[in-house]
């Protein structure tokens, strides 16, 4: 399985806090945006990188670092991924934005597009697609199939909870795309929930519905 675990204690406990049932709205947003600002830390560790010529303080020309090529394209899926935002932007504030909107059908689990606006030289820059949840992982795949087409190439994938089925869904379609998940956790139940899971995320990053 192509799927990097973010080991660390912070994470950990910020996504234990996220599983607490009775989870306000302000509480499970703003640990949606740290864990994605840690997560965003953790998928950037193998940005290449370039020496340059600065000149320091002293007037001496001296050897200094610059992330290598085009910025990163960062690619929300609306709405969830929305909540991811800000944190990854945080660390990388000259990311472009690409959006991404899908639905996902609650009889058929299928996702159902409703929105594409990517930035138009995708095909130069890596990609982080941001979403909290891999679920099915048909979400994820659709989106990553609606990047390829416009020659995005190099692509991470950013979720705070991945389910062994999604993983391999993704995995299947897209075994070039690295995900990386705080958790991966047991299984889908009946209705496509991730069991232990978040319950909805969309709905509780924007308060659209009490659980
Ligand atoms: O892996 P999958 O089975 O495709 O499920 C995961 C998708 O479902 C949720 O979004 P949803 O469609 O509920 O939309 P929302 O973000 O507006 O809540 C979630 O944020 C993912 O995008
Ligand atoms: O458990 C799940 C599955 C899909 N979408 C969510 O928001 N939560
Ligand atoms: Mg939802």
């Amino acid at each position: 399985m192509q799927i990097t675990i973010i080991d660390h204690p912070l994470v950990k406990h910020k996504l234990s806090l996220m599983r607490e049932a009775d989870s306000s709205t302000y509480k499970f947003r703003t640990l949606t945006k740290e864990l994605a600002r840690l997560m965003a830390y953790e998928a950037s560790r193998d940005f290449p990188i370039e020496t340059i010529s600065i000149q320091g303080w002293e007037g001496n020309q001296i050897e200094g670092i610059q992330i290598k090529g085009k910025t990163v394209t960062v690619v929300p899926i609306l709405r969830a991924g929305l909540g991811m935002l800000d944190g990854v932007l945080d660390l990388i504030p000259t990311a472009k934005i690409s959006m991404v909107g899908l639905q996902r059908d609650e009889d058929t689990l299928e996702p159902v597009p409703f929105f594409e606006k990517l930035v138009k030289d995708i095909d130069e820059r890596p990609a982080l697609i941001l979403d909290p949840m891999l679920a099915t992982g048909g979400s994820m795949v659709a989106t990553i199939d609606m990047m390829k087409k416009h020659g995005c190439k190099n692509i991470k994938a950013l979720v705070l909870v991945a389910t062994p089925e999604g993983v391999k869904a993704v995995n299947d379609a897209h075994p070039d795309v690295k995900i990386f998940t705080a958790a991966l956790d047991s299984h889908l139940n009946e209705q496509g929930y991730i069991i232990p899971g978040l319950g909805d995320a969309g709905d509780k990053i924007f308060g659209t519905k009490q659980h």
